[in-house]
């Protein structure tokens, strides 16, 4: 069977503003083929960051978002039951190492314990991934690369990765870019001028203030974006806020109302 590998391309630049080096030295880990771990709170700009690389390295780039219910079957394969007998299918960590891609596993501590299993003898010197029901074992095309992201914020101890995983990958820590360059970020995905952007940034800041005082995680930057696009739609500000900023992040009516007021401060 071959594989489209076209389909999986980044064709076109993303926009990517670098918070610091992470693009140099990306590039480093990269071309030690070193499996990648990106840490960071949800909508920082991990996955924009990984989209970046795989167009800047023009790499194809499978992404796999990983859930509770997810086993490694998933990642790998599975036989599927036909009228005339049964169908071997890759699954996409397979197929990422046949054909060289740079696979991204977005919240992998989600995923089951036997996924573990399955990328160990990725992120070695072996670069190997056994199918043990198809009963063949994959060495991974010379340009594959392993990257998973996590966000340490919501890991309990029972859900951490284990030392044995985490110390088998290069490891970058994201957070929300500081204000000058999530106002530069609002600004061109949105196509906002410089100077509402900078509001919504503050609103952003004053919510991530309460974060671990009523709030588990504070305002992402890609709400903000979403709140900037409403704005340029022609939604009044304080409406645009309330309904993409605040509203999905907290059913608590007293940090609704703490944050409702910012707002009214920041666009009244
Ligand atoms: N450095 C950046 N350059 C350009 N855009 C950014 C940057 N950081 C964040 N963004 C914007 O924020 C949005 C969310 O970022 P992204 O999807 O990369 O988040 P994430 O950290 O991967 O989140 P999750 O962990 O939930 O998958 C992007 O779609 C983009 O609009």
């Amino acid at each position: 069977m071959t594989i489209d590998v076209q389909q999986y391309l980044v064709r076109q630049e993303p926009y990517y503003q670098p918070q610091g080096r992470e693009v140099q030295l990306y590039e480093a880990a990269y071309r030690n083929r070193l499996p990648v771990m990106v840490k960071g709170p949800t909508g920082c700009g991990k996955s924009r960051f990984i989209e970046y690389m795989a167009w800047k390295l023009d790499r194809p780039l499978i992404t796999v978002a990983c859930n509770e219910d997810m086993t490694a079957s998933d990642l790998v394969g599975r036989y599927l039951l036909e009228a005339d007998g049964t169908r071997w299918i890759d699954g996409p960590l397979t197929t990422a190492a046949r054909i060289g891609a740079i696979c991204y596993l977005d919240e992998v501590v989600e995923a089951r314990q036997d996924t573990t299993v399955v990328i160990h003898p990725l992120t070695d010197h072996r670069r190997t991934l056994p199918l043990d029901k198809k009963g063949e074992l994959i060495v991974a095309h010379p340009d594959f690369q392993l990257v998973i992201s996590y966000n340490p914020g919501y890991q309990s101890l029972m859900k951490d990765l284990k030392q044995s995983t985490k110390q088998r990958f290069a490891a970058f820590d994201f957070d929300y870019p500081d204000a000058d360059l999530e106002t530069a970020i609002l600004a061109r995905e949105a196509g906002i001028a410089a100077e509402l952007a900078g509001r919504l940034v503050k609103v952003g800041l004053a919510a991530r203030n309460l974060k671990g005082h009523g709030l588990d995680e504070g305002i992402s930057t890609r709400l903000l974006v979403y709140a900037a696009k409403l704005i340029n739609d022609g939604v009044d500000a304080a409406d645009a806020c309330r309904m993409a900023l605040v509203r999905p992040i907290t059913d608590d009516a007293d940090i609704r109302d703490t944050l409702d007021n910012a707002i009214d401060a920041i666009f009244g």
